[in-house]
């Protein structure tokens, strides 16, 4: 199906970026060594992969789009100063490497990208810090999530480069590049590697690593006790005895499924488990867009449904976080109600023990 919308041209440069990044992280992956990581104030690590994967994907979309603002989740700070200057050095390095490597079938030199895209260290940090828009309720504007699952990515499981095109807070283009997920869960034999794509209204992909040879995605029916639930691998991100109860209480069968990063959105969109529950694990804490406007759009287009616990749409017009917004749940159209109603009524047993 060719993808003929209005965010078309949006879509194949996202697909030529996120394509570039898969490459980069896995290259770093490869080769990565101690001192390539840093420990954010968050308490969350941060490795030159995902700086230098920002640094890429923002600079291709500044070229391409150049009055759109950025969300991107990484920012220079820790690298203008002295004691980063080792990685800000390997960064710009990874980052050149990646601009400057050969151009693939589609790939257009207005991009920015190609040999001779060579960027100077000022302008590698600049690219980065250009994510620091404070998003909101109007206009267009790209969220970056260069390394979603960062520590998935460390451990050599699953992680995913994320980026999407917000328009007057509709997600209306979502890319989830997936360097370690089989290519077909069904056929180990055809090994890792697949981007994820979506633009609204006109349906969600999967293709090769390559950004070639789309493939349709639709969630299969289930029925609710034939559900597999996905969720975080970090019990810090979302809460797995909340999932053990709902599991419980909608006598579903299936163990869960373990997986880092917005590759969850994916399998999900493949029928590889029937809903996504995320329940905060602590008081207060927000929900970032870069981590969920890609995975939203990917999902609906795949005939899925994405709300809080309440059951209320995401809303990404409220800044860099879903705000208000009190958990995820996606599941596909059918099951979704059900699905909420298990999640609300293993809420009010929690309130009724405090
Ligand atoms: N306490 C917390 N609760 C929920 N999400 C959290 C969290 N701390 C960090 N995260 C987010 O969880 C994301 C990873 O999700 P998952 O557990 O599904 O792999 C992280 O993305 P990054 O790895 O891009 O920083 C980070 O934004
Ligand atoms: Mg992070
Ligand atoms: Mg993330
Ligand atoms: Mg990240």
């Amino acid at each position: 199906m060719a993808n003929t919308s209005k965010y078309a041209f949006e879509e194949k440069v996202v697909i030529a970026a996120v394509r570039r990044a898969c490459a980069l992280t896995s290259s770093v992956f490869e080769k990565l060594i101690k001192n390539e990581t840093l420990v954010k104030g968050d308490k969350s690590p941060v490795t030159v992969g995902d700086f230098a994967a920002q640094a890429l994907i923002s600079t291709i979309l500044h070229n391409t789009f150049p009055n759109d603002p950025i969300v991107g989740e990484e920012d220079a700070s820790d690298l203008r100063i002295e004691s980063g200057k080792l990685m800000r050095e390997r960064i710009v390095e990874l980052a050149n490497d990646a601009l400057t490597a050969p151009l693939a079938a589609g790939d257009n030199v207005a991009w920015g990208i190609g040999p001779g895209a060579h960027r100077t260290s000022d302008e590698i940090l600049e690219a980065i810090d250009r994510g620091n828009h404070p998003g909101g309720p109007n206009g267009r504007m790209w969220t970056i999530d260069p390394i979603d699952g960062t520590k998935g990515f460390l451990r050599g499981e699953q992680y995913a480069v994320c980026v999407s095109l917000i328009v007057d807070a509709t997600v209306q283009v979502g890319v989830i590049g997936c360097p370690n997920l089989l290519v077909d869960p069904s056929d180990p034999s055809k090994g890792t590697g697949a981007i994820f794509s979506a633009v609204r209204g006109a349906g969600a992909r999967q293709f090769t690593l390559e950004g070639t040879d789309p493939v349709s995605l639709s969630i299969p029916k289930t029925e609710v006790e034939g559900l597999k639930f996905l969720e975080s691998v970090e019990a810090a991100h979302s809460s797995h005895s909340f999932n053990d109860r709902v599991t419980e209480v909608l006598g579903v069968q299936a163990a869960h499924v373990r997986m880092d990063s917005q590759a969850k959105y994916a399998a999900l969109c493949r029928g590889e488990g029937g809903a996504y529950l995320r329940m905060p694990t602590v008081v207060g804490y927000k929900e970032k867009i870069w981590d969920h406007a890609p995975g939203e759009v990917l999902v609906v287009e795949a005939g899925g449904i994405v709300t809080d616990s309440r059951g209320e749409l995401l809303n990404f017009g409220v800044g860099r976080t879903l705000g208000e917004n009190f958990g995820v749940i996606a599941a596909g159209r059918d099951v979704h109600p059900k699905v909420i109603a298990g999640v609300q009524q293993v809420q009010a047993e929690e309130k009724s023990k405090i």
